[in-house]
This record gives structure tokens, sequence and C-alpha cells, in this order.
């Protein structure tokens, strides 16, 4: 079972609030942009995530700038990301894993303001939005990589490390970092989260709650609807349409609870 039939199983009604599309690992770009685009266009549909990795063949910033951003649970979209990285501004969602660790944190006691916060990677679905909520929560964030010189060293000075490199080895030899050396970080360390049964299930937890703050928004109407024009007016003409912000309209309104996947599957076909 992956972790996002998980996501839907751990709803209380699985069936009104996700469904799951998946797709052929072989589909075109514009038949995965297809889909998105009806998913945005959905009234009923108040969260989209596409998981990824994608196939190689596709071009996964244009599907992930082509999700609505007012439905973009999953907070990859550029608007989203951008607004968590600038000063006075605030994303609609931001990613699922940061926002659990950061849950994890604030619910275990542990203070953020103020801290030293070290984050292991710079994968932009973990690393580094978790370095740019640390950052909105006023830690003093460093981040590290492959390219890093003496991790240790700067490991050793955090008060708060968020191991996401991605891969094992990256951290293995260092204390404190990654779920790979659990035994030996608990030595050192004031509260660890170990795996499985911590920033995995948070993560879908997340999920689930960016897709139902969306639905607030949505029912609420605090939405405001963003409009394309059907007609390109005068600024629009003399613009090349890949300048046009969302290529998709957002349909405000609807009543139903729900949120969608697309989930590719090797072989698969469309449902
Ligand atoms: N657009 C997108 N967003 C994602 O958030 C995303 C994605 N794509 N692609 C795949 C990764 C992976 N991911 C997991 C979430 C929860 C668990 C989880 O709950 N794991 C359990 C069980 C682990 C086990 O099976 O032993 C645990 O950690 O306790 C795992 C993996 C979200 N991802």
């Amino acid at each position: 079972m992956s972790w996002i039939h998980a996501a839907e199983g751990s709803t209380a009604t699985p069936a009104s609030i996700g469904s799951c599309v998946s797709l052929s690992s072989r589909v075109d770009v514009a038949e995965v942009l297809e889909v998105v685009r009806g998913f945005n266009e959905h009234p009923d549909v108040h969260g989209i995530l596409v998981q990824l990795p994608l196939p190689k063949h596709l071009d996964e910033q244009a599907i992930l700038g082509a999700v609505s951003v007012e439905k973009d649970v999953d907070g990859f979209h550029p608007l989203n990301i951008g607004r968590l990285a600038m000063k006075g501004r605030e994303p609609l969602f931001a990613p699922c894993t940061p926002l659990g660790c950061i849950e994890l944190l604030d619910r275990c006691g542990v203070a953020i303001k103020g801290k030293r916060a070290v984050v292991v990677g710079r994968s932009n679905i973990v690393g580094m939005p978790a370095a740019m909520l640390l950052n909105k929560r006023d830690a003093t964030v460093t981040i590290c990589h492959s390219a890093t010189k003496d991790m240790e060293a700067i490991v050793r000075q955090a008060d708060i490390v968020i191991a996401a490199a991605g891969q094992p080895q990256l951290a293995a030899g260092y204390r404190l970092v990654g779920d790979m050396h659990f035994d030996e970080c608990k030595t050192v360390a004031g509260a660890i989260t170990p795996v499985p049964g911590s920033v995995g299930p948070m993560t879908i937890a997340m999920l689930l709650r960016n897709t139902a703050d969306s639905s607030k928004r949505f029912l609420s109407g605090k939405l405001q609807a963003v409009v394309q024009p059907k007609k390109r007016g005068p600024l629009g003409k003399s613009l090349p349409r890949d300048e046009h912000l969302g290529p998709w309209s957002v349909v405000a309104g609807g009543s139903l609870v729900a949120g969608v996947v697309l989930q590719r599957t090797f072989g698969g076909r469309r449902q």
C-alpha cells in the first residue's frame, strides 16, 4: 500500500474526501495537464496533489505550475513556495512533510524562535521548504547539502536538526542526523523522531489539514476566484501566453469536501 492510499484510508469517509487518479507512466505531458485542468475547474474539488517523482519524460515544472494555486494542497506551486520564502507573505499552503516536522516540534513543546536549526538536504519537497518554514518561525537556519564542508561541526551546533538528505549515506558517520543512526542519535539528542511512525504519518495528517483548510476557504466564500479573461485584453495581446499567471481559472464554490490525488503507476491504465 503506498502512502497515498494510507492517506485516503485515514479519512473517516474516504469516498467523499478524495479520489485517486492513476495514469500510465507513458502518458505525455498534455494528457497530465488535461487531467489537472479538469480538477482545477471542478467546483467540488478543493485539493490537488500530483504524486512525485514523475516519470523522467514529464515536465515537473510545467505540471506543478499548472495546479491551481488555490488547490495546491502540497504547497509545491511556485507562487506558494515563493510566498513561503518571502517576508511578510503567506502561502495558501505549505508543503506537508515540513509542516509535519514543525507540528511535531510544537506539540512536543520544542521552542523554535531564536534556535539554531540545521536542515540537511535542500530538496524542493522537504529540505528547502523546511528551511523556509523554520525561518518564518524565527529560527536561525543553516542548510547543509552534498557540497557542505565539515557538516558534523555544523550539525553539532544545532538545537534542531531536520535530516532530509534523501540519501542516507550523506548523513552516515555523523551524530544527530539521519534516522539511520537512531540509536547513536538518541544518546545525544533531547528528543528524536522514529521511523516509521512520526514524520510520515504527520505528512498525511498535514495533507488532510491543508485539504480541510482549502475546503473551508472555498466554502466560506473567502477565496476570490481567479478568473482568466476569455478574450485577451490589450496587455494580454502584447504578452506571450505563458506569461499569464496560472493557465487555468479557479471556479469557486461547490459543496463537497474533496481532495484529489494524481498518481502514476507503471503500466497502469487511466481509471
Ligand atoms: N506530491 C507528493 N507529496 C508527498 O508528500 C509525497 C510524494 N509526492 N511522493 C512520495 C512521498 C513519500 N511520502 C510519504 C508520506 C507518508 C509516509 C508514511 O506515513 N510512512 C509511514 C510508514 C512507513 C513504512 O511503511 O514503514 C511512517 O513513516 O511511519 C511515507 C511516505 C509522501 N510523499
